[in-house]
C-alpha cells in the first residue's frame, strides 16, 4: 500500500458511516443539519477526521526502509522544529508542537525527509504525547538500527486550552533516548543544538 492516500482513495463506505455519525452528533448537539450551511458539514467532518487519523493505515518502518543509504557518517544527525498536529486519545481533540529528532548512523543515513514522514505516521492517530515520542523513537530504532536516536516534543494541548484547566501558555515536553544518547555528553550536545538558534 502506498505510504500516503489522497482522499479520493478513501474507502466510501467507511466516510459514509463516519459522515452519519458526525450528522447524528450534530443534531444530537442541538444543530439544524438541514440548514444549507451545514449540507455538507458532515461529509467535511468525516474527510477530515480520516485525513487526521491516516496514520493507522500508514507504515513508518517500510517509509523508513525505503529510503536506507549505506554511509560512513557516523556523527549526529538532527531534524529539529518538525511541526506536528496530533490528537488527544482522551478528547479527541488537537495537540500540536515541534518535534526535534536526531540518531547517529550505524552504516545507513535515511532520507531526511522520511524522518517528519514517520512523525506524521504516529501523530495522525489518536495518541498520548509521551507513546507518541516513543514510536517514534523505537520505529527508528528498531528500522535504521543506528547508534543512538533521540526524540524531543514540545507541544500544546486543545483539551487544556479550549476546556478543563483552561491554560493557555503551558507547554508539555516529552524525551526519549536510546543508545549513544544515553550518555550524559552526547544527550546534552543535542539538547544543546536543538536549542541554538543558528540564524
Ligand atoms: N499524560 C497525558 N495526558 C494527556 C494527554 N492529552 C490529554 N491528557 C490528559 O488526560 C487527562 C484525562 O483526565 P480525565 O480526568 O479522565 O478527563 P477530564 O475530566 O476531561 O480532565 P480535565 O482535562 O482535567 O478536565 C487530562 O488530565 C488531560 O490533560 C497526553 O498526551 N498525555
Ligand atoms: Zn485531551
Amino acid at each position: 500500500m502506498a505510504p500516503y492516500r489522497n482522499l479520493e482513495e478513501y474507502n466510501i463506505e467507511i466516510t459514509n458511516e463516519v459522515k452519519d455519525h458526525f450528522a447524528k452528533i450534530m443534531d444530537d448537539l442541538g444543530e439544524d443539519v438541514t440548514r444549507e450551511g451545514l449540507l455538507k458539514t458532515p461529509e467535511r467532518a468525516a474527510k477530515a477526521m480520516l485525513f487526521l487519523t491516516q496514520g493507522y493505515k500508514q507504515d513508518a518502518e517500510e517509509i523508513l526502509k525505503g529510503a536506507m543509504f549505506a554511509e560512513k557518517y557516523d556523527d549526529m544527525v538532527i531534524i529539529k522544529d518538525i511541526e506536528l498536529y496530533s490528537l488527544c486519545e482522551h478528547h479527541m481533540l488537537p495537540f500540536f508542537g515541534k518535534a526535534h529528532v536526531a540518531y547517529i548512523p550505524n552504516g545507513h543515513i535515511v532520507g531526511l525527509s522520511k524522518i517528519p514522514r514517520v512523525v506524521d505516521v504516529f501523530a495522525r492517530r489518536l495518541q498520548v504525547q509521551e507513546r507518541l515520542t516513543h514510536d517514534i523513537l523505537e520505529c527508528i530504532n528498531s528500522t535504521l538500527k543506528p547508534k543512538g536516536v533521540a526524540v524531543v516534543i514540545e507541544a500544546s494541548h486543545m483539551c487544556m486550552m479550549m476546556r478543563g484547566v483552561q491554560k493557555q501558555n503551558s507547554v508539555t515536553t516529552t524525551s526519549g533516548f536510546r543508545g549513544q544518547f544515553e550518555k550524559i555528553e552526547t544527550r546534552n550536545e543535542f539538547l544543546k543544538l536543538i536549542s541554538a538558534d543558528l540564524s
